[in-house]
């Protein structure tokens, strides 16, 4: 990033007068800055969304219309907290929703979707991306034979493999890489040149070519690829699409800026000749994986561009002069506060997870009784996992929760499946309430029992009625999960009860019409064939061990005293079925796999208490799900993982289980780690709880690096002096 000295020339008296706020000479510095670009990056909490959003206030109340404003950031929720500040600083809400705010992502999606005429399927997930995948590498293979000197290709065969392959490709357009060679160049010079082995190279190109398909536009798109997608026709010769112009451009987060969002963010500045204004926090980038770059916004953002200019914003005003100093000692630089208050780091030690759980439970009490609102208490976790034990020690302290970032964990497909497992072996199909979540138990079943059913049928009204009648969910075990899948099953995988019903319809008729004409053994021929698809068994190894597992179990379940412990029964359950196994099998990121783990092992965990029966746990289970739904419906504290926190703040926040393993995660690029913490801890306000083993030697390194104890006498010395 270019760093040209801040302009001599006063910035303007501010039109615009905030609601709640005082801005300072910095934040008024950048609402009315002159120059066309103006980038101020700063901490955690130093006001760049408030400042943003006084800078997009400004440039309306001297008379720009808000359809010609456009905020673009990287992140839902970031889009999301700068139309709230928005609002908090006085616009109307009217007015705001005529501002275009979003991620780069959905803008690109618009404005491909408006060039093309029609929307392409967006793939959210790598599973769902998988399936192409498998198909290209099945391809790239067929067409390795029919070289005259095939080439030793090693492609990705494993889900860990496929997630990782995945992730190199999401890297390669965020870098603008395309699926092309330049003249006279092969695959594997190219490759050479982009440090990538040529099978991953020949494999990306393959899935691009099989993505755009042989239409105007591609056959479907996965997160990102309408970014990449719009940066690549906007650099084309013979580029024919016009995107929407703006006459201001604001970025929020421009520490996730990559070059693919750049080439978009180019265009529109230089095609629509924007006044822009960036900020962003280069401790904050938590999204390495997908191509975020922190030496792109230190080198490349900018460059070229006329009159731009760095502001300050040296003051965080989230936090008082503790929490400043904390974070300061954490990432080892300077950080200030224009806050008078004494935001309160407290330190609690626990014996188990069991105990941390019951901690946070009594301490959202604690800050309710002392007049703290629940939705303004946050608990942030570093992985979804850990919301099991909370969960439950939230539910026993009748406190309401909601989630983001995460799914409670009754709702999670692990323990969904395991949920209907415990329903069929007490043959207690009332455990599960309501329809719909009968319904996503059974699509559970299907997943792990790995059946290949396409959309379609998991969505079919055949299996809703299966959902909402007794007997059926029985029939549907022994029907369909028990049953060995057929020739015939397979070839109905992908198509609804009322398909298939079509299908046999027709069928008759093609019979009856051959014998009306007297061409009996055809009619025969056909009604054999039928008759063999229907019989003949056909299903992968794979399928045939979860069947047999699940049968196996259901048998050990059944035969099982019923006063044993829920969860040495569901211990077994859990080891018969070989749920970590297939886990590993059926979800491509391998720390998904690992979650789901660490997810039934909570689970189980959970069951300890009291001892119940697995009958008596499934009551109990029923139970805790209508309590949940109940606390719901009134205040709730938010659970929630980092990367959902990140923009947001809180009165309290909480952060469990900070210890080594847990966070930094092992396995977890270490930087990002580090970023991730100073995200999660920065989000609170008036009171930070950290959670830490009474272990020392187990206590998570970002704690010890806080020096908290250094931090609040320091802290509370600067408050005096500093606002006596
Ligand atoms: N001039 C001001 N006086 C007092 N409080 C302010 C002022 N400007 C902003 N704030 C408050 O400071 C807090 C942090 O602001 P904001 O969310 O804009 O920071 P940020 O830098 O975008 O944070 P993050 O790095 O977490 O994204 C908010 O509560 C905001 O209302």
């Amino acid at each position: 990033m270019t760093r040209a000295p801040i302009s001599n020339s006063p910035s303007p008296e501010p039109q615009f007068t905030p609601r709640g706020i005082t801005p300072t000479e910095e934040q008024r510095d950048i609402q009315t800055c002159r120059a066309r670009h103006v980038i101020a990056m700063a901490n955690a909490g130093a006001a760049k969304t408030t400042t943003l959003a006084l800078r997009i206030a400004e440039s309306i109340t001297r008379g720009v219309w808000p359809e010609s404003i456009v905020a673009l950031t990287f992140s839902g929720e970031a889009a999301r907290v700068l139309k709230e500040r928005l609002i908090e600083i006085g616009l109307d809400e009217k007015v705001v929703r005529r501002i275009r705010c979003e991620t780069f992502d959905k803008f690109a999606q618009q404005v491909l979707r408006d060039f093309e005429g029609g929307q392409a399927p967006i793939l959210d997930s790598y599973d769902a991306v998988a399936p192409h995948v498998r198909a290209a590498v099945t391809e790239l293979k067929a067409q390795n034979v029919l070289r005259r000197t095939p080439r030793e290709l090693s492609l990705p065969e494993h889900n860990e493999q496929i997630f990782e392959f995945l992730t190199i490709a999401r890297q390669l357009k965020a870098r603008l890489v395309k699926p092309q060679l330049e003249d006279g160049e092969s695959f594997e010079e190219h490759a050479e040149s982009l440090n990538l082995p040529v099978s991953i190279f020949l494999l990306f190109c393959q899935l691009e070519k099989d993505r755009a398909g042989y239409g105007d536009e591609p056959l479907w798109r996965a997160e990102f690829d309408a970014t990449y997608d719009l940066a690549c026709l906007l650099a084309s010769e013979d580029c024919q699409i016009r995107p929407p112009l703006f006459r201001i451009v604001i970025v929020d987060e421009l520490q996730d800026m990559n070059p693919a969002s750049y080439a978009v963010l180019e265009y529109l500045l230089t095609q629509g000749k924007s006044f822009f204004t960036g900020a962003g926090d280069f401790d904050q980038v938590i999204h390495r994986w997908a191509g975020a770059d922190v030496n792109f916004i230190r080198t490349r953002f900018a460059q070229g561009w006329q009159s731009v200019e760095t502001r300050p914003l040296t003051q965080t005003y989230r936090h008082g002069p503790i929490m400043a100093l904390a974070t300061a000692a954490l990432k080892n630089k300077e950080v200030v506060s224009g806050r008078n208050h004494e935001t309160r780091i407290l330190v609690e030690s626990y014996a188990d997870q069991r105990a941390a759980a019951e901690r946070v439970a009594a301490n959202v009490l604690d800050w309710k009784t002392r007049g703290g609102h629940l939705d303004a208490c946050a608990i942030i976790l570093r992985a979804p996992y850990q919301s099991i034990l909370i969960e439950n020690a939230l539910l026993e302290a009748g406190i309401g929760w909601r989630v983001e970032g995460l799914e409670s964990y009754l709702l999670r497909s692990e323990i969904l499946m395991l949920r209907g497992v415990i329903a069929f072996a007490l043959n207690d199909y009332e455990s599960i309430p309501g329809v719909e979540k009968r319904l996503k138990v059974l699509q559970a079943l299907l997943l792990w029992q790995q059946f290949e059913w396409g959309a379609n049928r998991l969505d079919d009204a055949a299996l809703k009625t299966a959902a909402e009648q007794p007997d059926l969910f029985d029939a549907f075990l022994k029907g369909t999960l028990l049953k060995p899948q057929t020739r015939a099953d397979k070839q109905a995988a992908d198509s609804t009860s009322d398909q298939e019903t079509e299908a046999d319809f027709r069928f008759l008729e093609k019979v009856s019409a051959l014998r009306k004409s007297g061409r009996h053994d055809e009619a025969n021929t056909l009604a054999n064939l039928r008759r063999l698809d229907a019989e003949t068994i056909d299903e992968t190894p794979v399928q045939r061990g979860a069947r047999m597992r699940l049968e196996q179990t259901l048998a050990m379940l059944r035969e099982a005293p019923p006063d044993e412990p829920a969860w040495s029964v569901l211990e077994r359950a859990v080891d018969m079925l070989a749920l970590k196994k297939v886990a590993r099998q059926i979800f491509i990121a391998p720390s998904t796999a690992v979650m789901v783990a660490r997810s039934i092992d909570g689970f189980i965990d959970g069951s300890r208490r009291n001892n119940l029966s697995l009958r008596d746990f499934a009551i109990w289970l029923r139970k805790a799900e209508v309590k949940a739904l109940k606390l719901r419906a009134s205040n709730t504290v938010l659970l929630c993982t980092v990367e959902a926190a990140k923009g947001q703040e809180f009165e309290s926040v909480m952060l469990p289980c900070l210890e080594v393993g847990t966070f930094p995660l092992s396995g977890s690029d270490p930087a990002e780690e580090s970023n991730r913490f100073y995200v999660a801890l920065t989000r609170a306000r008036d009171e930070l709880t950290l959670y830490i083993p009474d272990n020392p030697a187990r206590v998570s390194p970002y704690v010890k690096d806080m020096n908290v104890d250094r931090a609040i006498s320091r802290g509370r010395l600067q408050i005096d002096i500093q606002f006596g």
